[in-house]
Parts: C-alpha cells; sequence; structure tokens
C-alpha cells in the first residue's frame, strides 16, 4: 500500500480520495483552507463540497503542504486549473526527489494554450518523474456515494499509466481503463465543459431534448476537429474521454458547467453566476483558450465561438442559438471525410 499526496480538498480531491482510501492507500489530502481541514480531521467530512458524505479513517487532511508531501512519490493534483502554477511552485519548495503527479483538472490554459500535463512538464522540469492524466465521466457526487465509474488514464509512459491504473482501480465500483493517447484524453477532457455550458444555456431558455442532442453531437465534432489538429487520434473522441464525458456533462444536475449554463439560460449575467456556483466552473477559461486556439489554428468551432459571445460579449442566449441554427447549409460527415483524407494522405 501506498502513501498519497491530493492536493486540493475540493469535490474531485476528495472523492478520489475516498477510492484511494478504500483500496487501502494511506492519504494525505491537502487543502488551502486551515477550518476546512480541520473538520475533515475532527468531523470527517467536508460538507461544503461532499454533503452527508463521511470519510475513511485512512484520510487524513493537511494544512502545511511540505508536511504532506514529505516522502511521498505520487501526488495527484485536482486544484482548478487556473490554481495549478502556483500550487506547483510551493511543491516544488518542498521536494528534494522527483514526484509522479497525476492530473485529474479538465481546462487548457488561455493565451498559452497549453494542457496540464505540459504546464505541469514545465513547471516541475527535473522534479517530474512522470504525469499522468485521469479523466472521464465522473462527477465526484456519484464516485462518493461508490456508484459505478469509469475513467481513463493517460501518460507519454504507459508504465507510469499502468500504475496509476493499478492504484485507483477499484472492482466494486471504479474502473480504469488506459488510453496512451495523451493530446485525445486531456482535449476531450477540457472541451467537453464548453458544451456542457451551452448545453445548460438551451435547457434554460426551455428548449428540449432536441436541442440537447444536436449540441452533445455537433460538440464532438469540433472537439474532434480541434483535438486532431492538435495531434489526437480520432477515435479517442468515441472514448470514455470524449463522448462519454460529454454525455455526462450535458446531461447530469451535478455538473457545474451545465447549472452555470443553466442559469445563464435563465438570463443571469455571468458574474452573479459564478458567484452563486461556489465551485469551479472550468468551461468559462476553457471558452477563451479554445476560441483563441481555434482562431490561431483556422480550425471552425462554432458552437465555442457563438459561446465566447455570451460569455464575454454579453450576447443574449436566445440570439446565440438562432445564429448557430441560421448558419449556411453543410455536410454533416464534413468533418469525418476531412480527417479519413488526412490520415489516408499520412500513409
Ligand atoms: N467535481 C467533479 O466531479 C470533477 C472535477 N474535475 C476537475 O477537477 C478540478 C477540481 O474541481 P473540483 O474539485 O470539482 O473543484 P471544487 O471547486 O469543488 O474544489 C476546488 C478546490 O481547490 C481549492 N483551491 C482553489 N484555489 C486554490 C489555490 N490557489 N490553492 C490551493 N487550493 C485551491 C478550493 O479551495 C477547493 O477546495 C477541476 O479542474 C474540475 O474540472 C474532474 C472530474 C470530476
Ligand atoms: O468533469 C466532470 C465530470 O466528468 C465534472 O464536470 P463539472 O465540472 O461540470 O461538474
Amino acid at each position: 500500500m501506498e502513501q498519497v499526496a491530493v492536493l486540493g480538498a475540493g469535490s474531485w480531491g476528495t472523492a478520489l480520495s475516498m477510492v484511494l482510501a478504500d483500496n487501502g492507500h494511506a492519504v494525505r489530502l491537502w487543502g488551502h483552507r486551515p477550518e476546512q481541514i480541520k473538520e475533515i480531521n475532527t468531523k470527517r467530512t467536508n460538507e461544503k463540497y461532499l454533503p452527508g458524505i463521511e470519510l475513511p479513517e485512512l484520510i487524513v487532511g493537511y494544512a502545511d503542504l511540505c508536511q504532506a508531501l514529505e516522502n511521498v512519490r505520487t501526488v495527484v493534483l485536482a486544484v482548478p486549473t487556473k490554481a495549478i502554477r502556483e500550487v506547483l511552485g510551493n511543491v516544488r519548495q518542498c521536494l528534494k526527489e522527483p514526484i509522479t503527479i497525476v492530473t485529474v483538472s479538465k481546462g487548457i490554459e488561455p493565451d498559452t494554450h497549453k494542457r496540464i500535463s505540459e504546464i505541469i512538464e514545465e513547471e516541475m522540469g527535473s522534479l517530474l518523474q512522470d504525469v499522468v492524466v485521469l479523466s472521464g465521466p465522473s462527477h465526484a457526487e456519484e464516485v462518493s456515494l461508490r456508484h459505478p465509474t469509469t475513467v481513463t488514464v493517460s501518460s507519454k509512459n504507459m508504465k507510469a499509466a499502468e500504475r496509476i491504473q493499478d492504484l485507483f482501480m477499484n472492482h466494486q465500483y471504479f474502473r480504469v481503463y488506459t488510453n496512451p493517447d495523451l493530446i485525445g484524453v486531456e482535449i476531450g477532457g477540457a472541451l467537453k465543459n464548453i458544451i456542457a455550458l451551452a448545453a445548460g444555456i438551451t435547457d434554460g431558455l426551455g428548449y428540449g431534448d432536441n436541442a440537447k442532442a444536436a449540441l452533445i453531437t455537433r460538440g464532438l465534432a469540433e472537439i474532434a476537429r480541434l483535438g486532431s489538429t492538435l495531434g489526437a487520434n480520432p477515435l479517442t473522441f468515441s472514448g470514455l474521454t470524449g463522448i462519454g464525458d460529454l454525455i455526462v456533462t450535458c446531461t447530469s444536475v451535478h455538473s457545474r458547467n451545465w447549472r452555470a449554463g443553466h442559469l445563464l439560460g435563465k438570463g443571469k449575467k455571468l458574474d452573479e453566476v459564478l458567484d452563486s456556483m461556489g465551485m469551479v466552473v472550468e468551461g468559462v477559461r476553457t471558452t477563451k483558450a479554445a476560441y483563441q486556439l481555434a482562431k490561431k489554428l483556422g480550425v471552425k468551432m462554432p458552437i465555442t465561438e457563438v459561446l465566447y459571445d455570451v460569455l464575454f460579449n454579453e450576447k443574449n442566449p436566445k440570439d446565440a442559438v438562432d445564429s448557430l441554427m441560421s448558419r449556411v447549409k453543410t455536410h454533416e460527415m464534413e468533418d469525418l471525410v476531412n480527417i479519413l483524407d488526412k490520415s489516408e494522405q499520412e500513409k
């Protein structure tokens, strides 16, 4: 059994700590709010993020980052993407030996357009052994209830990915697959949040399942278009970290991105929405990053483009849907034909 540090005591860090503890690992759960760590250690709860859930004894809360990292070789990073560089800057100060980082956050950095594994490599340098991405359709609320869940791990070093697969695999409720397509796994997990915001908006506007099915399907097409341009294997988008995560995030009431979109569709302003959530809504920053990246690479992403206008240019959500519907006619399989043509040419 291993000593594992989990950095970030929000919903996902806490739920994944429970999986590790159920697998017999000793977990040091670090959080930057001392009162929350006190609650974890004294009441065995993390009421704000996972109400009503009792935490296993093998989870110990740490308010001191260096103490949490002492003699640990595997670190799960579960903070919002916005906080990753700051947290890793502090992690570096605590380490003497390289560590393996398992990243479970979903996003792309605006302006640099970096995936999380790239940010981690940049920040950690020689203090990084391996970086492994864990992603897939997995709401913390359901994992903490030990409901059946499947995820995928990926890394440049598949031996490291397999070690992390074994660390998290729980044959009762948490099934972990591997996939060597690191770019596809990260891009699918990040971009689905954009489409989930849009799905929340159409629900908020009172549109029904037809609109949502359209968003999921055409959303997947634009995710695959950007992803394959960045070097992902298009097949990854038909897996857990592609369509799987897209379905769960666009249809679940647990999704923060869907809930934020729903409030926008009901007419609330973005600032009010984000203030009322109390948890991270990754899709907002990722929309900015994907919008910039699509423009730079000349990739068509119509849903991302109108969502960008809703979020950052005060476009009315109803007008955004109208502008998607009134686009010029096109061939549904245009993307697939282009992707297949490209892979034929590469042979
Ligand atoms: N909640 C979920 O079901 C899932 C979340 N994720 C991803 O996991 C990541 C974390 O999400 P959640 O746990 O849901 O967010 P959350 O909002 O529930 O918790 C975030 C935690 O990070 C902490 N934090 C924020 N800024 C920090 C900083 N500068 N230094 C240290 N800690 C800081 C907060 O205090 C909070 O404890 C996100 O990228 C999300 O997309 C991925 C899969 C499932
Ligand atoms: O990534 C997730 C589920 O797989 C969580 O999505 P939300 O951040 O929208 O809650």
